[in-house]
């Protein structure tokens, strides 16, 4: 499987402010290039974190690019998935709409209603970990699925969490022109952060887009085309 991180972040780093609710750093161009990369992706995924403070719907946006989706014979919209140790997704959510299929990665943990509530709502309920998600075998169940080429679109925790197991292949950020600072923001990656064995990334481009700079990287180590 193909792991894609994408996010949005101020000049300093931040991925939302403090009070975590959504912050538009990406101008239209970025947007658009997010979509694109959606139209290719069989999944996109969030954690809950991000379900709960954007409610994103995930979709494709563009008509075009749905239509050339159904040509192909591809669902109208790649999966949705959603990582959520608890089962804290609200079951109105946008992305447990009957416009894709979604996977909730629940762990052990989970309340038997929460799962239960999924499943009505339409969604695949899938069991990875104990205390929390495990990414490795999250990562596994939805290759089992079909899943080849997946885009994370984050937040700070998932993304940390992803690159700690050694998931993640390719990393684009759009560095916005804003400054949010805050100590308590999220940041592209939270979680514990490293102490040692850092990812080493490579520089893949570097593009300027909307007021803001596009950068690509390559996770080194990783093989290549998986
Ligand atoms: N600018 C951007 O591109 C962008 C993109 C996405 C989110 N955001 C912002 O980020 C914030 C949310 O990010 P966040 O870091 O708080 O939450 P997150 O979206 O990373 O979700 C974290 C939650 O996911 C669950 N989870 C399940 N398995 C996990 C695992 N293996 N590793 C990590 N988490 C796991 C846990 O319940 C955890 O609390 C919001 O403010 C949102 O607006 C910004
Ligand atoms: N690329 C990007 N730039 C941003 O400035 C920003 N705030 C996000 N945030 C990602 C988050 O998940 C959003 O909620 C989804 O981009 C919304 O997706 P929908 O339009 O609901 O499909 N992503």
């Amino acid at each position: 499987m193909h792991v894609h991180v994408n996010a949005a972040t101020s000049a300093d780093g931040k991925l939302a402010s403090r009070e975590r609710s959504q912050l538009r750093i990406s101008g239209p161009e970025d947007f658009d290039r997010v979509d694109a990369i959606r139209a290719e992706s069989d999944a996109v995924a969030v954690g809950v974190g991000t379900v709960l403070a954007d409610d994103p719907s995930l979709t494709v946006k563009d008509e075009d690019r749905v239509a050339d989706r159904e040509g192909d014979g591809r669902p109208s919209h790649p999966a949705r998935v959603v990582f959520d140790s608890r089962g804290r997704t609200p079951t109105d959510a946008a992305l447990l709409d009957d416009a894709a299929t979604t996977y909730v990665l629940v762990a052990e943990a989970a309340p038997e209603g929460r799962r239960e509530a999924f499943a009505s709502a339409g969604a695949e309920v899938v069991v990875a970990g104990s205390d929390r998600v495990d990414p490795s075998a999250g990562l596994d169940a939805l290759a089992d699925r079909g899943i080849d080429r997946l885009l994370v679109e984050g937040g700070g925790e998932l993304i940390f969490s992803l690159f700690e197991a050694g998931l993640v292949d390719e990393l684009t950020v759009y560095v916005g022109a804003t400054v949010v600072g805050g100590r308590d923001a999220p940041t592209l990656a939270d979680g514990e952060g490293f102490v040692e064995g850092f990812p080493e990334l490579s520089l893949d481009g570097v593009e300027r887009l909307d007021d803001g700079v596009l950068l690509r990287w390559a996770v080194d180590g990783r093989p290549a085309d998986e």
